[in-house]
């Protein structure tokens, strides 16, 4: 087991990068301590599996450093870096039994029969395979096969990280949930560092204690799932995680204050003192749609009209049209059994859930905003 750490790591897959945009992975400093368990969550093309490759030797990074321990591995091979990789199809010996499959890795380190037939029937019993032992790998389903491919990553207990790149996309909906908590308890016995890489951020927050959120080549974020549900440091992350993703309005400092078009909007003073600091930038104000309060108009500044109503069985979504020029709409959660309103209705931000970004970075509360 290994600390991971990154520093000031990028990559181009062109020969002569001249700008920003040729870099799949834009300098970054990075540590995965060790025994975490973390996911890397981002959408498709926004570098998840060549940090991933970076990490685990498959790939040369054209500028930066991978420390293991402290150590550079930078010139180590795969198998030198003594690190498991589990992809997203399973690699398995077709011919082999899923006993010798498992075996396999401890073999080649020529281990004791005890010790490998032990620890071979630790991981099968973890991942829930022991009656498949004896079955040859190419009378597997998917599903099993995967869970092989799972097994072979963990059999070894000396591995500095075991890395995951999409795991379950061959997985039965139905099992992805089940060997995602898997995982989960295998990572608190076995104690090893684990990195999760995917799209899917139920997966990433069932599966790790932190994490990193990717976008455009870099990591915008590093936290836990409430931190990046309560506090997003990007406006990518505040629309990449919750569902629906946070409502982001493009607003103005005014003389009087925040306006939200020809709307003055009631917001802390000291905020806007803060935000004053700023350089000139694009200003956005993000709340999430659940913290968003349809109230009497009266009470608001903000008003709109309901434009859609989402059933989604659970709790609902609505849209409202906001009664200004431009009109946005705000989209608002809502309990299963809360009614929806009717014609003209206040939209209220409480203060407590109002996030500012400046060219889309948050604008941190001082103290005594708080
Ligand atoms: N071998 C390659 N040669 C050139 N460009 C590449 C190569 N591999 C990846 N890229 C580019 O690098 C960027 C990052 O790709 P990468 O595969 O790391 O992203 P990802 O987040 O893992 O995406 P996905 O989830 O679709 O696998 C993309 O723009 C991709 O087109």
């Amino acid at each position: 087991m290994a600390e991971i750490r990154l520093e000031q790591l990028a990559h181009s897959y062109h020969g002569a990068p001249s700008n920003p945009a040729d870099y799949a992975l834009r300098p970054m400093d990075h540590v995965w301590e060790q025994g975490g368990a973390y996911a890397l969550l981002g959408p498709s093309g926004c570098g998840k599996s060549t940090l991933l490759n970076i990490i685990s030797g498959l790939l040369v990074p054209s500028e930066g450093r991978v420390l293991y321990d402290g150590k550079s591995v930078n010139d180590l091979t795969p198998q030198q870096r003594n690190i498991a990789q589990v992809f997203q199809f399973p690699v398995v010996y077709d011919t082999m039994t899923v006993h010798d499959n498992l075996a396999f890795p401890l073999r080649n380190q020529g281990q004791t029969r005890e010790r490998i037939d032990a620890r071979v029937r630790e991981v099968a019993e973890a991942l829930e395979i022991e009656p498949l032992l004896n079955r040859k790998a190419q009378n597997l389903t998917a599903d099993e096969k995967q869970k092989v491919s799972m097994g072979r990553g963990l059999v070894r207990d000396d591995v500095a990280a075991i890395l995951f790149d999409e795991p379950l996309t061959v997985i039965d909906p139905q099992l992805k949930w089940r060997l995602r908590r898997k995982l989960k308890e295998i990572h608190q016995r076995f104690n090893v560092t684990m990195v999760y890489v995917t799209h899917d951020q139920l997966e990433a927050s069932t599966f790790a204690d932190k994490i990193a959120v990717m976008y455009n080549g870099q990591i915008v974020q590093f936290g836990t799932p409430r931190e990046l549900f309560e506090n997003p440091q990007h406006t990518f992350v505040g629309y990449f995680i919750g569902s629906p993703g946070m409502n982001l309005l493009d607003i103005a400092l005014g003389a009087s204050g925040i306006e939200l078009e020809d709307r003055a909007l009631a917001v802390p003073d000291a905020v806007v003192a803060r935000l004053r600091q700023h350089e000139k930038g694009r200003l956005q104000l993000g709340i999430r749609p659940e913290f968003v309060q349809l109230v009497a108009s009266a009470d608001a500044v903000l008003h709109g009209y309901v434009d859609l109503v989402q059933d989604q069985g659970t709790f609902k979504i609505v849209d409202v049209r906001l009664d200004t020029p431009s009109a946005p709409v705000i989209k608002v959660r809502l309990e299963e059994e809360a009614p929806v309103p009717d014609g003209r209705i206040g939209v209220h931000f409480p203060e407590a859930w109002q996030r500012f970004y400046i060219d889309d970075h948050l604008v941190e509360a001082a103290d005594e905003d708080l």
